[in-house]
């Protein structure tokens, strides 16, 4: 019988946190998105048990990318994963192998995955529109490696997803809430061995909780798994997932009633490894003067999220004058107006910000470097515009702004020179992770 099952898993933004993240001491805000990967599951047990397993994974919307993987055992019963025509996506094979060692499956199946992306994680220039009466997904002439990315973490909605996909697969009647933090552990895994570093992992923590407070894990736990083609490989992979303390945090958050993120796309290209590097080099040449500057952008942080808590206890405890100090947002009534709760989330990211530019000054790392500074200053003066700030690891890639839900962006910059490099995304802050989908809305695009 062949079983079809769907699942999606939204992409990321850090808000707060960035660097910082990277040592658990320090806790980050990361804001899921609404732009989601996909993935599409189909799977049967073959019936001659000695044909090796076979998945099939298709992104038909890179031109038609697909991946033939080929399922053996080695000397030490361990799983091994063949691309039969000897295409690369580490993201896909990594995840095959890890999913596959860990639940040491001892039938054959044949697997086919087919895998979606929404509009966001990508450019959509060059790219046709296929829509049915449920999704729609933007269709690109070059494989997934050449389209120029968003930042969004398409890697790690990937991982998340198609691990999901896989998981339930090998577990009888499936349901996602008891499995979540198994489906997290194997896709950090994953993720990490594939991108061949450990991050701090929150876009990965991002797509399977949603948007959340998160504290990292340590990353030796992932350092210290064997060599993939070692004895100890698979036991080590189980005993790492299901019984080894992870100690991460990722409590759900919202963004406060009324008030939406806003990301603007200005460059292609991220430079988070090279950034971070260089971070990591002026921290520790300069201390403890860093320290302090860590310290101060960490009030910052906790600040911020403090003051976004406070906005949603006041919309619940008084929504009339919520809706007034919202209000005032959106026509930029005189800054000192606002309500003392709208003024601490500016003043948190001016903290974070000033404290950033400084490390840009001082690291050569171009975390808000002075364009990204103009743009956000110019935006934040915009109506309906709380505050702005770089996300992640900054860069020049990207613009991350809370906004009223009213503030109509496009419109204000509209033929406005100052943002002629920024394209506003279609997309906004999603409370949930990994969510369950019908496999029969992925059919039939035109
Ligand atoms: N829709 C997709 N189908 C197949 N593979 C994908 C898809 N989206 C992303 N990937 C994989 O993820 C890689 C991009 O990951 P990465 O460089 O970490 O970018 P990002 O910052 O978007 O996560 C691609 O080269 C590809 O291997
Ligand atoms: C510096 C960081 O704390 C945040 C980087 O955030 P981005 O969102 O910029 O990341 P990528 O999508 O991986 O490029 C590194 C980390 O937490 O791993």
């Amino acid at each position: 019988m062949v079983v079809k099952r769907a699942f999606s898993a939204p992409g990321k933004a850090l808000l707060a946190g960035g660097y910082l993240v990277l040592d658990s001491k320090y806790e980050a805000y990361v804001v899921a998105l609404s732009s989601r990967m996909h993935s599409v599951v189909s799977f049967e047990e073959t019936t001659d048990p000695n044909t090796s397993t076979m998945i099939n994974v298709k992104s038909v919307q890179f031109n038609n990318d697909q991946w033939a993987f080929k399922v053996d055992k080695n000397e030490h019963n361990n799983y091994t994963i063949k691309e039969i025509n000897g295409l690369q996506n580490p993201f896909i094979e990594k995840t095959l192998f890890n999913v596959l060692n860990y639940f040491g499956v001892n039938k054959s199946y044949k697997i086919s995955i087919e895998i979606f992306s929404d509009s966001g994680y990508h450019s959509q220039e060059k790219s046709v529109l296929k829509m049915n009466s449920y999704k729609q997904f933007h269709y690109h002439s070059e494989t997934v490696t050449k389209v120029p990315k968003t930042g969004l973490g398409s890697s790690a909605g990937l991982v998340t997803v198609l691990t999901t996909a896989l998981v339930s697969c090998f577990i009888e009647q499936f349901q996602l809430e008891p499995f979540l933090k198994i489906i997290h552990n194997l896709s950090q895994v994953s993720h990490c061995q594939a991108q061949g570093k450990v991050g701090s992992g929150f876009d990965v923590a991002a797509a399977t909780f949603g948007s959340i407070i998160y504290r990292r894990f340590q990353p030796e736990l992932i350092n210290d798994l064997p060599k993939y083609d070692s004895l100890e490989y698979k036991r080590k992979l189980q005993k790492l997932i299901d019984s080894k303390y992870w100690g991460y945090k990722s409590e759900n958050v919202k963004l406060p009633k009324g008030l939406r993120l806003i990301m603007g796309d200005v460059n292609n290209g991220s430079e988070t490894v090279k950034l971070v590097s260089r971070v990591k080099q002026w921290y520790n040449k300069n201390l403890p003067e860093s320290l302090e500057i860590y310290t101060k952008i960490n009030e910052g942080n906790m600040a911020f999220i403090k003051s976004l808590e406070d906005l949603n206890e006041l919309a619940a405890i008084n929504p009339d004058k919520y809706d007034k100090i919202l209000a005032a947002l959106d026509n930029k009534e005189a800054i000192t107006s606002l309500d003392s709760s709208l003024l601490s989330v500016q003043k948190a990211v001016n903290q974070i910000r000033s404290n950033f530019k400084y490390i840009t000054k001082k690291s050569g790392a171009d975390i808000e470097p002075d364009v990204q500074t103009t743009l956000l200053d110019n935006s934040i003066a915009l109506n309906g515009v709380l505050t702005g700030l770089v996300p992640g690891a900054g860069g020049y890639d990207a613009i991350a702004l809370i906004t009223t839900e009213k503030c109509d962006i496009q419109e204000e910059t509209k033929n406005n020179k100052k943002f002629e490099r920024v394209s506003w995304l279609d997309l906004h802050q999603e409370d949930y992770g990994i969510v369950e989908e019908c496999p029969t809305h992925y059919i039939n695009f035109n």
